[in-house]
């Protein structure tokens, strides 16, 4: 199942955010690709803010991941891009997906091959300098019931 949206400003951008945030579940696994400034990072803040994640969200290039617990969902934001230029196993990453929280992973295209069979993938396309054009795709069971209601909202 395959889904287009349009994030035509940073507001809607933040619309969509929410909108997801109040569809996803424990365990649910959120990819975003997307080139440099495709609004990765900027989707991600939005999407914690709506999980209920009061402290800022940092960049967890160098990190690989960061965790944040104190919202009524555990949330782990990750970065793979740095995965192969450090050495760091795929695996400590990997084990995060198997935790009960909601995973938002950057760059996904890295660690493609090691994901579990259910997650939604979402490709983000600069259009303009505020509009983004963003291709959903659900993977597994719980992916394709996930993108359901995020159709069903939007
Ligand atoms: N509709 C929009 N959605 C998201 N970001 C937008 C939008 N319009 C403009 N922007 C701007 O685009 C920039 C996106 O930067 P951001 O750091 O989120 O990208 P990124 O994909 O995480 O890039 P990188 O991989 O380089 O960190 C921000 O400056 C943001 O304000």
């Amino acid at each position: 199942m395959e889904f287009k949206v349009l994030w035509q400003d940073e507001e809607s951008t933040q619309g969509f955010a929410q909108l997801l945030a109040a569809c996803v579940q424990a365990g649910d696994i959120i990819c975003l690709e997307g080139g440099l400034g495709a609004g990765k990072t900027t989707f991600t803040r939005y999407f914690a803010q709506a999980l209920g994640i009061k402290r800022p969200i940092k960049s967890p290039t160098y990190t690989i991941v960061r965790e944040y617990t104190e919202g009524p969902l555990a949330f782990y934001h990750m970065d793979a891009y740095r995965l192969e230029e450090t050495g760091a196993d795929d695996l400590a990453l990997i084990e995060y997906l198997s935790r009960p929280g909601v995973s938002v992973i950057e760059w996904p295209q890295f660690i493609a091959e090691d994901l579990p069979d259910d997650y939604l993938w979402l490709s983000i396309s600069k259009t303009t300098s505020t509009s983004r054009e963003v291709t959903i795709k659900a993977f597994g069971l719980r992916g394709e019931e996930l993108l359901a209601a995020v159709k069903e909202r939007y």
